[in-house]
């Protein structure tokens, strides 16, 4: 296992950290609490957590000052699941590395992590606040051994609560899993935040476009970028999304004759599908990635894997001009992002000399079924008074294509994963299928007439939400409400506050979900609501979700959010949705999936998105058609068409 220590200040080891001061307490999980918790339960093994001492062990109620000053964690966290935890110091990462292979013994990275908390402590973390948030305390690896990060922080939600603290390197961060809390950061008080560590890590690859963009930069661009997603477009879009999902047909249909059925890695198929409709969706570009592997694609693959690496990885060492020279990936990043570079430059300059301006009504109202170009940058170049700069652009086209394409390609793979568990969810999915599209690719009309494979798709994004986590910085003093049994005084943080917003819990939260560990597209059709909130959370309300075909954080009031929420959601949603729901009607009534190891072969890790660990290898066959008559398709209300 790859592991990384860390440790802060006023603890000085991982070992010497899980002793408490007072009653030298050995537990790995050595929670402390810094205020009431009311009903909220650990769970296995725990008992109810402490109810009452500030800032004390829970087995004691000693150790108090020292944690009080320390307000850190220890954690033992597998080292490529340390989730944005990108400390910034670089003075204190070149020591450590220093110093790790100097001590040549033990686990380097461990040396290094311990060496980078040593040099920084109690030096680097600017005072944020949060004072009376509870201190989630223990270790990541005894929580979630080998599993993913976002999976440990689930465990300290059910310990600690909706809003909770614990740092990494010099970092805290405060971890929010209440709906209550989330609906302040996206919406209430949406302003007064920006993408703080994710905007540093995306910065060098997507500039200012709309995800990392500032405050300032971000409206115009937003103002112009919404209404490019309308209607005409949509309907262009989903029959670009058939013929490019009947490329992926021929491609398993190539490979399942003769030998049917054969083995093959979905989640790779999926992403090159995936990369496919991107390309032509944002800049009407063929990047053919079933039929052959250009130099574009190769770069596009290995900027994703950087900007992962990046967002992985604890030091932020390419942030050193000269490691772009000395450095072999970052070599290879730099030039990956000139070949990208050049297309995308080579691609806006092609749109600018064909430029028709208009304004957004006309430019709407087009035939989109006479449009030979009907990507958004077409759409971008022809806004009159767009006024905009080549750079500007390219960010923007750079912003979409990462943002949309691992993204869709994750819901599919872990929607077919979800299938292949839950035959019988497959089996009402494809009973709507035949009935509603049989043999026909389908259009907009026809995804709205499928309810039950848009709830399927809701549910696998609840169950495996694309990123699993949103990162947020304040800009300002706030006062976070409480929250389900937090302080009634809310909690005040400082400008600087480091924030995750943990999609996973939220859309696991056994306070917002019944049976959350459960894959149940019916429970979109179904309204819950939890008292203990005392009106502070409206429920989900099926029906409530406005014009948007799924579910989404209108219905939910905030506890279902795969798209984020409030000024800064997903401008791709309906796209990325119709686009998985063309794919998953289209495969799934051609050809039956088997796992080619069960479930516990595929694995799970953290990158931008869910990836598997080992790839999804599944067993293809073509499938035996049999008609469903219409009246055996399920009934979904609720879920809107
Ligand atoms: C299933 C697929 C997708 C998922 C799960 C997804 C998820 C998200 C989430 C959660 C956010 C909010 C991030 C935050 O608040 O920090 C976001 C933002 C964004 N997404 Fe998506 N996305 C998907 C597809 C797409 C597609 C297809 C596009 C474009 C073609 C796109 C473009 C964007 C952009 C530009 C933003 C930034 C919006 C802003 O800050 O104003 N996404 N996405």
């Amino acid at each position: 296992m790859r592991t990384l220590v860390t440790s802060f200040s006023g603890i000085s080891s991982a070992k010497h950290s899980r002793n408490c001061k007072n009653c030298r307490h050995l537990s790995s999980r050595h929670l402390v609490l810094a205020r009431p918790l009311g009903n909220l339960r650990g769970s296995g093994s725990n008992e109810p957590l402490s109810t009452s001492a500030k800032g004390h062990c829970t087995l004691c109620r000693g150790h108090n000052r020292q944690l009080r000053r320390a307000r850190r964690l220890v954690c033992t966290a597998s080292f490529s699941d340390t989730l944005m935890g990108v400390g910034l110091f670089f003075t204190p990462s070149i020591l450590a590395v220093v110093y790790a292979f100097f001590k040549g013994k033990g686990n380097v990275k461990d040396g290094l992590s311990k060496m980078l908390t040593e040099v920084s402590q109690g030096y680097f973390q600017p005072d944020v606040g949060g004072e009376n948030i509870p201190i989630a305390q223990g270790e990541l690896s005894d929580l979630a051994g080998d599993e993913p990060l976002f999976k440990a922080l689930y465990q300290w939600f059910l310990d600690s609560g909706g809003v909770y603290k614990l740092a990494f390197g010099p970092k805290a961060f405060i971890v929010v899993s209440d709906p209550v809390v989330v609906r302040h950061l996206l919406k209430e008080n949406a302003f007064n935040y920006d993408k703080g560590v994710l905007a540093e890590i995306l910065e060098p690859i997507m500039g200012k476009g709309l995800i990392p963009a500032d405050l300032e930069t971000w409206k115009p661009r937003r103002r112009a970028i919404v209404p490019a997603f309308h209607k005409a477009y949509l309907d262009a879009m989903v029959a670009m999304f058939g013929r490019c999902t009947h490329e992926t047909i021929r491609s398993l249909d190539a490979l399942t004759a003769g030998t049917s059925p054969a083995v093959t890695d979905m989640e790779e198929v999926f992403l090159n599908l995936g990369l496919d409709i991107i390309g032509l969706g944002v800049f009407n570009y063929e990047f053919n990635s079933m039929t052959k592997e250009s130099p574009v694609i190769k770069a596009v693959y290995g900027v994703l894997k950087e900007a992962e690496h990046r967002s992985t990885f604890y030091i932020p060492y390419w942030n050193i001009p000269v490691t772009r020279y000395i450095v072999p990936r970052q070599r290879k990043f730099h030039a990956d992002l000139e070949v990208i570079n050049d297309c995308l430059d080579g691609l806006i300059a092609r749109a600018k000399q064909t430029r028709q301006a208009d304004d957004v009504d006309a430019l709407q109202a087009r035939d989109y079924s006479k449009v030979t170009d009907p990507s958004l940058l077409r759409f971008l170049v022809d806004l009159r008074d767009a006024d905009l700069s080549d750079k500007q652009l390219r960010d923007d086209l750079m912003t979409m294509l990462i943002a949309g394409h691992e993204t869709t390609a994750a819901v599919l793979t872990w929607t077919l994963f979800a299938l292949m568990s839950n035959p019988e969810v497959e089996r009402k999915m494809l009973q709507e299928i035949d009935s509603v599209l049989g043999d026909k690719t389908p259009d907009l009309e026809d995804i709205k007439q499928l309810p039950y494979v848009r709830a399927a798709l809701a549910e696998s994004l609840r169950m495996y939400p694309q990123p699993p986590i949103l990162i947020r910085r304040s800009l300002a003093d706030d006062v976070l409400p409480p929250g389900l049994n937090g302080d009634p005084a809310g909690y005040p943080i400082g400008k600087g506050a480091d924030i995750f917003i943990s999609v996973w819990n939220l859309h696991r939260s056994p306070y917002l979900w019944k049976d959350p560990d459960v894959f149940r597209p019916e429970r979109f059709t179904e309204a819950n609501s939890n008292p203990d909130f005392k009106g502070a959370w409206a429920g989900y309300r099926p029906g409530t979700e406005g014009s948007s075909m799924y579910p989404n954080e209108v219905a939910s009031d905030f506890a279902f959010i795969p798209f984020g929420g409030g000024a800064r959601k997903c401008v791709g949603d309906q796209f990325a949705l119709t686009e998985a729901a063309v794919a998953i009607a289209m495969l799934l009534r051609r050809y039956t999936f088997k796992f080619e190891k069960g479930p516990e072969g595929v694995g799970m890790a953290t990158g931008a998105t869910i990836h598997t660990a080992n790839g999804l290898k599944v067993t293809v066959a073509q499938r035996q058609r049999q008609r469903v008559a219409s009246e055996d398709a399920p009934a979904l209300a609720g879920v809107s068409a």
